[in-house]
C-alpha cells in the first residue's frame, strides 16, 4: 500500500534533476524485533529542493504509513510540501493530511501560494474535511485549505492517488511560475524553516509510535538526524 505514491514522487524528483542522498543504513531500512513493522526512508536533493524526504512504514494489515516533506532551498519562500497518510487496518480508517505548509500566516502569502489547494479538494468530496484535532495548532504551518480525509471507506484508493498527484503537480507548477520572492528574504526563510522543524519535532505524534515499535534510542536518532534535522540549529 502507498508504494505507488513513492514511485510517483521518485519520478517527479528525477524530472527536477534530483538525486538520492545516501543515508545511514539504520534509517534506510529498519525492522522491529519480530519484523512486523518495517520502516524505509529515502532522502533526495535537487537544484531547487535542499531536502526531500520520504518515509514508508509497513505494519502489514494493521498499519500502513506514507509520509513526505519537501523543503525548498533557503532562497525560496515557497511553503513546505507536507503529506501524512495513514491506514489503520484494525479500524479500517484512512487518515490523510496534505498541505502546502506556509512559512508565514500573512493573508497575501497564503492566497498566493496555498489557495489553489481549495480548488483541488473541491473535486474530492471525501477530502473536504479541514478540522484538525488539537495535536497541532491549525494556525502554525498549516494553510486554511489543508486537505484532510478521515475516510472509513475502503475504496478511496483511486481518489487518494489522483488527489496526491494533483497536489504534487500543482505545487511544482506554483514553484516554477513564482521564481521571485515577494514576502521573505533568505535569512527569514531559513529561520522559519528552522522553526518549522523545531515545532514539528515538539508536536509530531509519530514519536510515540516509533518509540513503541523501534525503541527510544533509535527514535531519538531518527527524529533528530533524519526527520527534523534543523531541530538542533540555534536561531540568533
Ligand atoms: C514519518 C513520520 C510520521 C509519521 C509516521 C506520522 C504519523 C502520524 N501522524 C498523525 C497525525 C497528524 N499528522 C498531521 C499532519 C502532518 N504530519 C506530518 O508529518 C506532515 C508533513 C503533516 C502535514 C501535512 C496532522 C494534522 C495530524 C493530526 C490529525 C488530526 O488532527 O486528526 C498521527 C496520529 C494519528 C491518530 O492517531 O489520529 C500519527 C501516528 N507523522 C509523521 O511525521
Amino acid at each position: 500500500m502507498f508504494d505507488s505514491l513513492v514511485d510517483f514522487l521518485k519520478t517527479n524528483i528525477d524530472e527536477l534533476n534530483g538525486h538520492e542522498v545516501r543515508i545511514s543504513s539504520e534509517f534506510k531500512e529498519h525492522h522491529n524485533e519480530d519484523s512486523k513493522y518495517i520502516i524505509k526512508n529515502w532522502l533526495f536533493s535537487s537544484p531547487e529542493y535542499r531536502k526531500w524526504r520520504i518515509t514508508r512504514l509497513d505494519g502489514g494489515k494493521k498499519l500502513q504509513v506514507f509520509n513526505t516533506v519537501a523543503y525548498p532551498n533557503f532562497d525560496c519562500e515557497m511553503p513546505i510540501l507536507g503529506a501524512d497518510i495513514l491506514w489503520f487496518g484494525t479500524s479500517q480508517k484512512l487518515l490523510a493530511i496534505l498541505d502546502y505548509q506556509p512559512l508565514i500566516q500573512e493573508g497575501k502569502y497564503l492566497e498566493k501560494y496555498c489557495s489553489s489547494l481549495g480548488i483541488i479538494k473541491k473535486k474530492y468530496s471525501a477530502f473536504d474535511n479541514n478540522k484538525m484535532k488539537n495535536i497541532y495548532d491549525s494556525k502554525k504551518y498549516f494553510s486554511p485549505w489543508v486537505i484532510i480525509c478521515r475516510g472509513n471507506k475502503l475504496n478511496l484508493d483511486r481518489d487518494l492517488n489522483n488527489i496526491f498527484h494533483s497536489f504534487v503537480n500543482n505545487y511544482l507548477k506554483i514553484h516554477k511560475s513564482n521564481p521571485v520572492n515577494q514576502f521573505l528574504d533568505t535569512e527569514k526563510i531559513k529561520i522559519n524553516q528552522i522553526k518549522y522543524d523545531k515545532y514539528s519535532f515538539e508536536k509530531d505524534p509519530a514519536d510515540k509510535l516509533f518509540k513503541s515499535f523501534f525503541g527510544e534510542k533509535w527514535t531519538k536518532k531518527f527524529v533528530n538526524k533524519f526527520l527534523f534535522t534543523l531541530n538542533n540549529e540555534i536561531i540568533y
